[in-house]
């Protein structure tokens, strides 16, 4: 089976790389579109978008079984999404609303996949809630200097310097990261 991974996101590539599968990057550039509302639906949503215009435009060209994957973070805190901050001082406002308390990061993941002349769509999502540490100012002003916010969800990346404010996490860790690998390999198992 051909895979290929619909996203620009080096974390997704260096996780998809654990799986021991072997995949092409494709990233997919159309606009998203969001009707949802929650954020599992949002995050499935914009997972099954990138996913469905990769397999298009690769199904238009090669004859042969592939699956593609897409995915989608955001992070949420009383059910209001944040995505990637527009500016330094949307980072700092995002950091402030979560020092102090737990929010919810969810991934979504959408699998399609052409196999035997049928299509099959597998979509599902993973939470993980993450508690920080109360922040003080000076410290948010300092992650953010370093321009680390600026491409991640809720401007901050779990796996960077942003770690030393966490106080807990429930789930996986992963699915902070940008793709619920546990999770997406069990679903390639139930696939094939
Ligand atoms: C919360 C959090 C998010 N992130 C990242 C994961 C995602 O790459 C990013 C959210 O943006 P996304 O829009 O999900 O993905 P992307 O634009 O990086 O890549 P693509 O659409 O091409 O697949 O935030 C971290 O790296 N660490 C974290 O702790």
């Amino acid at each position: 089976m051909k895979y290929i991974l619909a996203s620009a996101s080096p974390r997704r590539k260096e996780l998809l790389r654990k799986t021991g599968i072997s995949f092409e990057i494709m990233p997919s550039s159309k606009e998203e579109v969001i009707t949802e509302e929650l954020p599992a639906d949002v995050v499935t949503e914009l997972a099954y978008q990138k996913a469905a215009d990769i397999f298009s435009l690769y199904h238009k060209i090669h004859d042969e079984d592939f699956t593609v994957i897409g995915a989608d973070t955001v992070v949420s805190y009383k059910d209001e999404i944040l995505g990637k901050p527009a500016d330094e001082q949307e980072a700092l406002d995002m950091l402030s609303m979560l020092a102090d308390r737990t929010h919810q990061v969810y991934t979504g993941v959408s699998l399609l996949i052409w196999k035997n002349g049928r299509k099959i769509i597998r979509t599902f999502y993973e939470k993980t809630e993450v508690t920080f540490y109360p922040i003080m100012r000076e410290d948010l002003l300092s992650y953010i200097a370093t321009g680390d916010p600026m491409d991640k969800a809720g401007a901050y990346g779990i796996q960077g310097d942003f770690a030393i404010h966490v106080k807990s996490i429930n789930g996986d860790y992963n699915n902070v990261v940008g793709l619920p690998i546990g999770h997406l390999y069990q679903e390639l198992k139930l696939a094939f």
